[in-house]
């Protein structure tokens, strides 16, 4: 499956929204076809493919049940979905390049499933001046979810202002099918609500190539 042109319109309004507002919001707009694909791949996942999600990277991770309690299976070249997958990130990844000079090198992502009752608190996905993470994506893989079923995303979003309001500076989606959500990974904390039901998704980042700190030449 590839995505020359079809995804250009929707690449275009990803890009305007980042470059507005610093992130995308966009119901529905996965192309159906590799949602499909996706869905298919991850119900066929058998289950001890999926590990409890950690906090931290490397020497410092660990598991805390009071920050994080989904389960994640990373994402790599092995099947056509995820392969697909790659593909479309890879595409988007190429269209914001060259819109927004974004320099983003490299990606890297996992199927997530949420129980009941599983949640991710606060948090931000990268720090300032650490150089890695700069843009996040999360598309969402679950058929008639309702608000009843939890399992929002919410976004923290300190610039948006003009009331005084508490609740306008959150921004709330619906893990709903084919959903996409990108944003820039320094800027804005979020959290997953306890979902209700099961939830699917994939969240993936895009990383800067800071070779230049570790004397590395990037891969070629
Ligand atoms: O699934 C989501 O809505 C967001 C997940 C998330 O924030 C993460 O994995 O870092
Ligand atoms: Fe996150």
């Amino acid at each position: 499956m590839t995505y020359s042109g079809g995804d250009t319109t929707l690449f275009e309004s990803i890009s305007n929204d980042i470059a507005e507002k610093g992130y995308s919001i966009r119901p529905y707009a996965l192309p159906e076809d590799l949602t499909r694909l996706l869905l298919n791949h991850l119900i066929e996942l058998p289950t001890e493919k999926f590990k409890r999600a950690g906090i931290g990277r490397a020497k410092d991770h660990m598991i805390n049940d009071f920050i994080r309690t989904d389960e994640i299976s990373w994402i790599a070249r092995n099947n056509e979905a995820s392969c697909a997958w790659i593909n479309w990130t890879e595409s988007l990844q190429a269209y914001l390049n060259r819109r927004l000079f974004l320099g983003l090198f490299s990606f890297e992502s996992h199927f997530a499933h949420y129980a009941k009752g599983d949640f991710y608190k606060k948090h931000k996905d990268a720090f300032k001046g650490e150089g890695n993470r700069v843009l996040s994506v999360v598309v969402y893989l679950n058929q008639h979810w309702s608000a009843d079923d939890g399992g929002e995303l919410v976004i923290y979003d300190k610039n948006s202002r003009g009331s005084t309001v508490i609740d306008n500076s959150k921004i709330t989606v619906l893990p709903s099918y084919g959903t996409i959500v990108v944003f820039l990974s320094e800027e804005f904390p979020h959290e997953v609500l306890p979902a209700k039901r099961d939830r699917y998704s994939i969240a993936g980042w895009f990383r800067l190539n800071n070779s230049i700190d570790n004397n590395i030449d990037p891969p070629s």
